[in-house]
């Protein structure tokens, strides 16, 4: 049976570690890092137009429509394909943007296999993960949906099974954009690579963030959160932030952190996931 319309989940990501080991010549970082899902995160609906247009409505607030990843993916799967069918969208936004939780990246993926089904396209996984990573290098992780050891600019995946705490993600209310990171001239960019085998045996505790220093010196705000995650539970950041998370036992104790969160930020609690959302949701 075909539908008409799909409503679907775009979950957040978080790196559970993340190293940068060089820089190529075109000046993207090479890094090695943990992705994890959380089952939080921003939802798209699509609803199949017969007359080839691509609509978003409403359009997020200093986003136009034509620039929004969304659209793009459409129009890319579009353009690629020759597929003459169009789509109404529609995003709920949970996820802040420039916040580290890969939402954007999320959305594109998820307008990727929710229009391949869609408009029956039938297009391999490998195929739509190389579409993906044209929108950004976070989106292929997205499209193969499992937790995964990354290489490259994020593109060469290998999936692993995480241990799957409860976290409290914390926003310091101010945006990170992750080109000013990756441009800053202080950012370490030459942590020795390692193996997986190795960093999984290290475990999460000695898991670190090469962005963190870089991150702290340039947006207070981001270390204030640091700081005062940290002193509750263990804590790190995500991507190159703005987001700060920290991973607790059970979520009774990531409610009791949230009971005294500071009004200047926002938060939320999640469980971390080997499987996104996403497939799951496909897949069911
Ligand atoms: C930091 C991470 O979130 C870790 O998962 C990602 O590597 C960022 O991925 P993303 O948001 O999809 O990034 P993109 O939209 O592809 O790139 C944004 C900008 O960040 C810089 N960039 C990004 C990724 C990377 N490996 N090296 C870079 O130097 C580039 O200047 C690029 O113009
Ligand atoms: N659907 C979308 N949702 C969010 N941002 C979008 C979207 N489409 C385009 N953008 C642009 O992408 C920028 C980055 O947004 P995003 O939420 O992906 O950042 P991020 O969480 O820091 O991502 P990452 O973890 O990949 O660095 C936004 O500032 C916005 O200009």
């Amino acid at each position: 049976m075909t539908t008409d319309t799909l409503t679907l989940p775009a979950p957040a990501k978080l790196n559970r570690l993340l190293r940068i080991t060089g820089q190529r010549p075109d000046g993207y970082h090479e890094l090695q890092t943990l992705f994890q899902f959380l089952d939080h995160g921003d939802e798209l609906s699509l609803t199949l137009r017969r007359d080839g247009e691509i609509r978003l409505v409403p359009s997020l607030p200093g986003v136009s429509a034509e620039q929004n990843l969304v659209v793009r993916a459409a129009r890319l799967l579009q353009s690629e394909t020759g597929c003459r069918s169009g789509v109404d969208m529609s995003l709920t936004k949970r996820l802040p943007m420039g916040g580290g939780l890969g939402g954007g990246s999320s959305n594109a993926a998820t307008a990727l296999l929710g229009l391949d089904r869609l408009w029956g396209l039938g297009l391999h996984e490998d195929r739509l993960a190389e579409l993906g990573l044209r929108l950004g290098a976070d989106v292929p992780v997205f499209v193969r949906g499992r937790s995964a050891w990354a290489e490259g600019i994020g593109e060469r995946l290998t999936p692993v099974a995480l241990d799957t705490p409860w976290f409290v993600v914390v926003h310091p209310g101010i945006p990170v954009p992750t080109a000013a990171v990756f441009g800053a001239a202080q950012l370490t960019r030459n942590t020795p690579p390692i193996t997986m085998a190795r960093a999984l045996q290290g475990g999460a505790s000695s898991w670190r963030n090469d962005c963190e220093p870089t991150v702290r010196l340039l947006y207070p705000e981001v270390a204030e959160v640091l700081d005062w995650l940290g002193a509750r539970a263990p804590a790190m950041l995500t991507g190159t932030g703005a987001c700060v998370f920290a991973w607790v036992d059970s979520e009774t104790e990531a409610k009791r952190i949230l009971t005294n969160l500071p009004c200047r930020f926002t938060a939320f609690k999640a469980r971390g996931l080997n499987l996104s959302p996403l497939h799951a949701a496909l897949d069911g």
